[in-house]
């Protein structure tokens, strides 16, 4: 749903060449029975409910509002850095033009680690899931803003069915109130407008209020390190999702760990 003209609308085009070009290659009917192959969901909730800050750490090789970033040659030894520094699950963008990743980097990731898996994509059909879940993924991302209501909830829907926890990621009110009406159990306020790319750390606290406490909140963008996880905590935020700080810093492991466990002072 988002504007012409704006980045997101811009990455979504590209998404749907992309997708259309793999649909045709192997048929939604075909790549259903690839999930009989898919190791079972893991549910990351249980890690993100526990006390303290818990990272989704995420492998992000560059991005539109930052360009290159990292290499990222091995995004095994990468997620397994993450992994050893408990990172409670692990972003894996699979956007290829804007973000440089893949679903091999999926595949990847998923056979070097046990940690649940996020697929960090601009999902907007039912065939995207299907890939995620068929790949190994455990997680999946719904943008509000990339989607009309019904969309939302039908792929939402869809995706509790294949087995995928959903994070739903909101940027103003409006999109909130939307994830709040789906009864969302996780719910990602993006400190970035992907509109403008415009960082802005104080839209998770103002967010933060309209939800829930038995919903999990996490705070997602521009977290540089443990300072940032502190204010995010204090205001009521459960889960932190990192990227590039995470793939700049020369040790992720320590960086990760560092950023567990953060409570409120
Ligand atoms: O990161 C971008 O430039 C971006 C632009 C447009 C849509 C999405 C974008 N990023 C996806 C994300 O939400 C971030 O990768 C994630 O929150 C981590 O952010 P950071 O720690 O700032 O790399």
């Amino acid at each position: 749903m988002p504007a012409t003209g704006t980045v997101l609308y811009d990455i979504i085009a590209g998404v749907r060449e992309d997708l259309a070009r793999r649909e045709t290659a192997l048929p939604l009917g075909e790549l259903l029975a690839h999930l009989a192959d898919a190791p079972a969901p893991r549910d990351p909730m249980p890690h993100f409910r526990a006390r303290g800050s818990s990272v989704i750490a995420e492998v992000k090789r560059k991005s539109p509002s930052k360009g290159a970033l990292a290499d990222i040659p091995d995004p095994a030894a990468l997620a397994t850095a993450y992994a050893r520094g408990g990172a409670a699950a692990i972003s894996v963008l699979t956007e290829e033009r804007r973000f440089g990743g893949s679903l091999d980097d999926l595949r990847t990731v998923r056979a070097a680690v046990d940690t649940p898996i996020l697929r960090k994509d601009f999902i907007v059909e039912t065939y995207q899931l299907v890939e995620a879940r068929a790949a190994g993924a455990d997680l999946a991302l719904l943008i509000v803003a990339a989607l009309d209501d019904d969309t939302l909830r039908r792929l939402h829907d869809e995706a509790g069915e294949l087995g995928l926890t959903v994070l739903v990621e909101v940027h103003d009110e409006s999109e909130t109130e939307r994830a709040l009406a789906l009864d969302a159990e996780l719910i990602g306020v993006n400190s970035r407008n992907l509109k403008t790319l415009d960082v802005d750390p104080g839209v998770f606290g103002r967010l933060a209020h309209q939800i829930h406490d038995d919903v999990v909140k996490v705070a997602e963008s521009g977290i540089t390190g443990v300072p940032d996880v502190q204010r995010f905590v204090s205001e009521g935020a459960g889960v932190v999702l990192v990227g590039e700080a995470l793939v700049k810093d020369g040790d992720p492991e320590a960086a990760v760990r560092a950023m567990t466990g953060v409570t409120t002072p």
